[in-house]
């Protein structure tokens, strides 16, 4: 996938930026805050489920304005479109357009556009509680599986309903089991297509070889896993379990069981130990394996590689390993961006990379 051209218009800090990259591997450095995570957030806004699950459109417009605007243009194998994602003035909504026209379905985008984002904050999933591992989970899962959201959203609702009736109206029993059988149907699907993700994942050798031509041997190998229980597998084991615990979920005033109680296990499969006991390195590096083994998959699954963002990508690497990923990285044909303070990190990639300094909303050749 080859990003060449992308205007953000009222997007984050941005007023008006375009942005035409010359060469597949681009960093970007400039100041804190000058804006090097909005910009790679707006290339992972035109990917669907990003929108779904994670900021919402309302927060993006920069400080003053009521709408925004991303527009890429992009050329995948050869055949060359169009893709804007952006808040409408006057819309509560945003909206996708493909070739200027609107899209009907979110799998018509993840067809053709798929990113991978590895942001700093992401190293914050091996100690928070096990929601934003789900998140994390859920949007990749999203990119090989978009009819993901749905189920999860459809989902959702069910249990918002169940919870409302079953503190208002706890006698409408017909109304309670439709729900929770909405909950089990979705819940499964969910299971299922998390559980996909995860064996996925772990059919690509992490942290060896984990992207087509490309060797990337950071030796700390990590396995995930889905912790679930079992009733999440199988339809009628969920909706008793559900019917079950009626009494007990409307005294805690919420439901117990379903895709959203789900986590992951990260481990480092060297020693066995549970991510979260690893150094600040060693996380970054599984989480580097991991967002680089969705990459493999992606391309496998879509035919194309995705774009790449890696903000901040070299925090916590030693040289050794810094020099590993980059000569990695620079193998690939796939659009991809890095991030940094320091250019001179970046050293090694000099001749196959282009810099961009960040600096006023602009990217200036560096
Ligand atoms: N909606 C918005 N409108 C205008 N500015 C915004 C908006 N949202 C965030 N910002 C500002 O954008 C600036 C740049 O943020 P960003 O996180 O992209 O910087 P950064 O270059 O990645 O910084 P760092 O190196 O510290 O990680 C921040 O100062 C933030 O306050």
């Amino acid at each position: 996938m080859n990003l060449q051209r992308l205007t953000l218009t009222d997007f984050r800090n941005y007023r008006r930026c375009v942005w035409e990259p010359s060469t597949a591997l681009s960093v970007l450095t400039g100041e804190n805050g000058s804006g090097k995570t909005n910009f790679l957030e707006a290339l992972s806004l035109l990917a669907p489920g990003r929108g779904l699950l994670g900021s919402p459109a309302h927060v993006l417009p920069r400080y003053g304005a009521t709408h925004w605007g991303i527009a890429a243009h992009l050329d995948r194998n050869g055949q060359q479109f169009q893709l804007s994602t952006g808040l409408a003035e006057g819309r509560g909504r945003r909206i996708f357009l493909l070739d200027g026209e609107r899209t009907k379905t979110l799998s018509e985008i993840a067809h053709l556009y798929s990113c991978v984002w590895l942001t700093p904050q992401m190293e914050r999933l091996f100690l928070e509680g096990a929601s934003s591992r789900r998140r994390f989970l859920d949007r990749l899962t999203v990119a090989l599986l978009p009819d993901h959201t749905q189920q999860l959203m459809a989902h959702e609702r069910s249990v918002m309903s169940r919870n409302r009736v079953l503190l208002e109206q706890p006698h409408e029993t017909a109304w309670l089991t439709s729900l929770e059988e909405s909950i089990s149907r979705h819940a499964v699907a969910a299971t299922a297509a998390r559980l996909h993700l995860v064996e996925t994942l772990a059919e690509t050798p992490f942290g060896n070889e984990s992207f087509p031509q490309t060797t990337l041997n950071l030796h700390c190998p990590v396995a995930a896993a889905l912790r679930t229980s079992p009733a999440l597998e199988v339809e009628d084991r969920l909706r008793h379990a559900l019917q079950q615990s009626r009494e007990q979920d409307r005294s805690r005033k919420s439901t117990s069981i379903g895709a959203h109680k789900a986590d992951i296990t990260l481990q480092d499969s060297m020693t066995g130990r549970e991510a979260s006991q690893s150094s600040s390195g060693q996380k970054k590096i599984m989480l580097l394996s991991i967002i680089l083994s969705h990459a493999y998959a992606i391309s496998r699954i879509w035919g194309h590689a995705p774009v790449i963002l890696l903000d901040e990508p070299l925090t916590h690497l030693d040289e050794r390993r810094r020099i590993i990923l980059m000569e990695s990285l620079s193998a690939l044909q796939t659009t991809t961006i890095l991030t940094g303070t320091e250019a001179e990190l970046f050293a090694p990639i000099k001749k196959a990379a282009s810099f961009f300094h960040i600096h006023d909303d602009t990217l200036h050749p560096a």
